[in-house]
């Protein structure tokens, strides 16, 4: 579609058709009631996403869905996604400018209409669609979803929204007082908490230091709004990079395994249909690869993995791949059956390959907080990937800054010490085991190890700094203050991964 696609700007509407021009100020000079009367399909997928995930959806699972049921694809599907995503990130910033531009709190007005209003304001001010199309079309949208009488107001609420430009508006909901955390979280669209929070990790992970720190959170916050580049994993034994790259790849600066996919459509890499290749984070390799290359004490002559929290499985297939090529076995647990499922799916290839070595790949449903008890001093590799807020990944999770509260992070705290524990149990001596999260938040990273170690005299925490730098190139002196390794996304390129390597004593 034309307006999504950053060209220049058209004045024709999403059917070709041109239209009337907008008069000086930009305004369209056609009245609501004579301009179309239903929303086109993108902006009608667009809206319809919008509104599950108000209900509890989840952006990237409802969107495909919503693409394929509407035939959306190519340009189109590109627009649909790029206006929802962009508006369920920059809801706060949004909402900021709605609430002025309509002159009423955003509590009071219906949450239908205000996806609507989402939506035209990033069209008006987050993408390059001329202000005709986008107003016309969203009060069009509006007159087809929420109705005749709320299209009075989205006509007024857009003409408002377009007498300013972004950095005028930014000016305008910026605070002027109060502290520079806030300001940022204003201005890049974060809960507060949010950014608070990743002010204290990036100075307690040693990322940041008192005069960087302002300059480098408002990196970090700006990123968390641009969407992720696509990052393909090239399993080992199963393809190589130079195979992804054959196919439209490029290679990944920093991580051997890795490939970028600069645009289309990875699904149609023939590697990634068959499970050799996948999408997968840098950042997320770089854990596999760490627990991997690891040295460990444990004197096995046929090591075993463990996958302690598997699903979807992204790292069980990296580790699958290694663990073969090493001749060791891996058990990937998951505790939803559904998550194990999608686990056995993705180590498929693995597992054929697997059939004819020396390696096992085991897929298991169960509670990793028991697996301690169960199989005591079993494995020689544990990963544990725990359960997190995902605050280092929310450029990818649209919605997940405004859904998560500071409350979860208890709950999610007694699970990942639990976790730990048992995996350290389960964990043979001399054996190595890698704690990760997707999330910097001092609460679930740096707090939870050094709880746990502290009642665990029989655990040493290893310098992950060298293990990393061995696995990657390049990345030395970015690691932060050690022993364990934060990745960022505004320094690494990656989601925010922590990782903490830790040596039960032999
Ligand atoms: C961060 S995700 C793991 C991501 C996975 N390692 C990957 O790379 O695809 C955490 C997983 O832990 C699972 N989980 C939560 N509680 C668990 C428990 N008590 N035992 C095992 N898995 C658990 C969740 O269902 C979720 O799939």
């Amino acid at each position: 579609m034309d307006e999504g696609s950053g060209g220049p700007r058209r004045r024709q509407d999403t059917r070709g058709e041109d239209r009337q021009r907008p008069d000086r100020s930009g305004r369209s000079a056609t009245r609501p009631s004579e301009r179309g009367r239903t929303g086109d399909p993108a902006r009608l997928a667009a809206y319809t996403v919008m509104r599950r995930v108000a209900d509890g959806g989840y952006a990237n699972l409802e969107l495909p869905h919503e693409l394929r049921r509407r035939r959306l694809r190519g340009r189109d599907a590109a627009f649909a996604t790029e206006m929802t995503y962009g508006a369920t990130r920059l809801r706060g910033v949004y909402d900021a400018i709605i609430e002025i531009a309509a002159d009423r709190p955003i509590a009071r007005i219906d949450g239908g209409v205000l996806d609507t209003l989402r939506l035209g304001a990033h069209q008006l001010l987050g993408m390059r669609v001329p202000v005709h199309a986008a107003a016309d079309t969203t009060v069009a949208l509006a007159r087809q979803v929420n109705g005749a009488g709320a299209a009075g107001l989205v006509n007024a609420v857009m003409r408002r929204i377009s007498e300013r430009d972004l950095d005028a508006w930014l000016e305008a909901i910026t605070p002027t007082d109060g502290e520079v955390t806030n300001r940022l979280a204003a201005r890049h669209s974060h809960p507060e908490w949010i950014a608070k929070a990743l002010r204290q990790a990036l100075l307690g992970h040693g990322a940041s230091d008192k005069v960087t720190i302002d300059a480098d959170l408002d990196r970090l916050l700006a990123i968390d709004n641009v969407p992720a580049e696509v990052n393909l994993v090239a399993r080992p034994g199963l393809v190589t990079v130079d195979d992804l790259v054959g196919e439209g790849a490029i290679v990944h600066p920093h991580v051997a395994t890795a490939a970028l996919l600069p645009g289309g459509d990875p699904g149609a890499l023939a590697a990634v249909r068959d499970g050799r290749a996948a999408v997968q984070d840098a950042g997320s390799q770089v854990v596999a690869l760490t627990l991997a290359a690891a040295p460990i004490e444990s004197g096995s002559q046929h090591e075993r993995w463990l996958d302690l929290c598997a699903g979807p499985g992204g790292k069980a297939g990296l580790l699958a791949a290694l663990a073969i090529e090493r001749g060791a076995d891996l058990v990937a647990n998951e505790i939803t059956p559904h998550r194990a499922e999608l686990v056995a799916q993705t180590l498929g290839a693995a597992m054929d390959r697997a059939a004819k070595s020396d390696s096992k790949i085991e897929v298991r449903t169960g509670d990793g907080r028991e697996i301690g008890e169960d199989e005591p001093a079993a494995y020689d590799r544990i990963l544990i990937d725990a359960p997190c807020t995902g605050l280092g990944a929310l450029r990818r999770r649209p919605e997940a800054r405004w859904r998560r509260t500071p409350g979860d992070l208890a709950a999610l705290g007694v699970l990942q010490r639990e976790l730990l524990g048992s995996a350290l149990d389960a964990l043979a001596p001399g054996g190595v085991a890698v704690y990760a999260t997707c999330s910097p938040h001092l609460a679930e990273t740096t707090f939870v190890v050094g709880d746990v170690l502290k009642k665990r005299p029989d655990i040493e925490q290893v310098d992950a700094r060298p293990v990393v730098e061995a696995v990657t190139f390049g990345w030395a002196g970015t690691m932060g203050s050690g022993p364990a390794v934060q990745l960022w996304p505004h320094v690494h390129g990656t989601d925010g991964m922590f990782l903490a390597v830790l040596r039960k004593r032999a």
